[in-house]
């Protein structure tokens, strides 16, 4: 039997969520049952929106994470196949049920959501080992928070000792973040309210997210990249401790939902694809797509296509 070596662009190991989102005229009280008038559910979790937006963009793919033995799990197979994305490394299991965020929409547009992470908690050092090969040569791995900790950093520390460029998106927020992730991450991505717990620095500005990007650079990482929503992101590097301010396109936003991860996804997918491009190059780049997502309703159903985009991308 032959035994050829994997070689995935972009392996994932994250996490995986089925939202499922009820539309009601407002959210009930305790103890209060309210009519909805729409149901959905969507693909979800922060590990699983990342790696589907760099498959779009023609990504080599793997996702390496945990689901339920149930229905929503088996549905969630069917959409990895269905995006490409290698589900070698992937496992369903009978101990916990596939990771949900049950949400309420109210007429106003706000949100109450309860997130259970259920088999995503599951994901341990095994299932890393039985993904190893394909870690290692990788081109990116990539690592987000909605699993174990230890176990992404674990998965990160592994692809970083074998010179596997590592992408980490410190989400969702965490004050008392091992200190090894630094050392790991070659691109450290976070937001405006995670750059804010990691850094003591209220973060809502350009001008803020320079000062958070050189604290963060000080822990070790080779980059950082803090995102501002419509206001783009800041990109700081060991090599040039200067900070690039890449803006976003301007855009009639419809649905701010899933950005972040498109964004990550995105920046994934060139840094694999692209080696030799300058990060801020990627970082524009990446900005771009992850704009686009703004412009539709949905998590993965508003990201876009390579065939959907302009030739100058890639
Ligand atoms: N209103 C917008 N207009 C244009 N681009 C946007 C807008 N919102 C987000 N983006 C793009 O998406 C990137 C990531 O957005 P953001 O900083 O809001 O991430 P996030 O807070 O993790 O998002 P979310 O939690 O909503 O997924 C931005 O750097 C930008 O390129
Ligand atoms: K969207």
């Amino acid at each position: 039997m032959t035994c050829l070596t994997p070689s995935f662009d972009v392996v994932v190991v994250g996490s995986c969520m089925t939202d499922l989102v009820s539309y009601t005229e407002r959210l009930p009280k305790p103890g209060e049952t309210v009519r909805g008038k729409k149901f959905l559910t969507g693909f979800g979790g922060k590990g699983a929106n990342q790696c589907i937006q760099a498959a779009r963009l023609g990504a080599k793919t793997a996702m390496v994470c945990k689901l339920g033995n149930d229905s929503f799990g088996n549905d969630y197979v069917e959409n990895f196949k269905t995006n490409g994305v290698s589900t070698d490394y992937l496992s369903q299991t009978e101990e916990a049920r596939t990771g949900v965020a049950p949400i309420m929409v109210n007429d106003e547009g706000q949100n109450a959501i309860v997130i259970v992470a259920g088999a995503n908690l599951l994901l341990n050092s095994n299932d890393l080992r039985k993904a190893s090969k394909a870690i290692i040569h990788s081109k990116v791995v990539l690592g987000q928070l909605e699993i174990r900790p230890d176990i992404t950093l674990e998965a990160l520390r592994m692809a970083h000792k074998n010179g596997v460029k590592t992408v980490f998106n410190s989400a969702p927020a965490v004050a008392d973040l091992d200190p090894e992730f630094y050392q790991v991450t070659d691109v450290f991505c976070c937001n405006e309210s995670e750059a804010t717990i990691l850094t003591d620095i209220e973060v809502t500005s350009v001008e803020d997210a320079e000062m958070a990007n050189s604290i963060l650079l000080d822990k070790g990482c080779k980059s950082v990249i803090t995102t501002l929503g419509a206001g783009g992101c800041v990109l700081t590097t060991q090599e040039n401790r200067t900070p690039i301010h890449v803006p976003t396109r301007k855009v009639k936003a419809l649905d701010t939902t899933g950005a972040g991860d498109s964004f990550v996804g995105a920046l994934a997918f060139y840094i694999a694809q692209y080696p030799h491009l300058q990060l801020d190059e990627i970082t524009r780049r990446a900005s771009h797509i992850a704009s686009m997502s703004v412009e539709a309703h949905g998590t993965q159903g508003s990201y876009v296509s390579r065939n959907n985009l302009p030739e100058d991308l890639f």
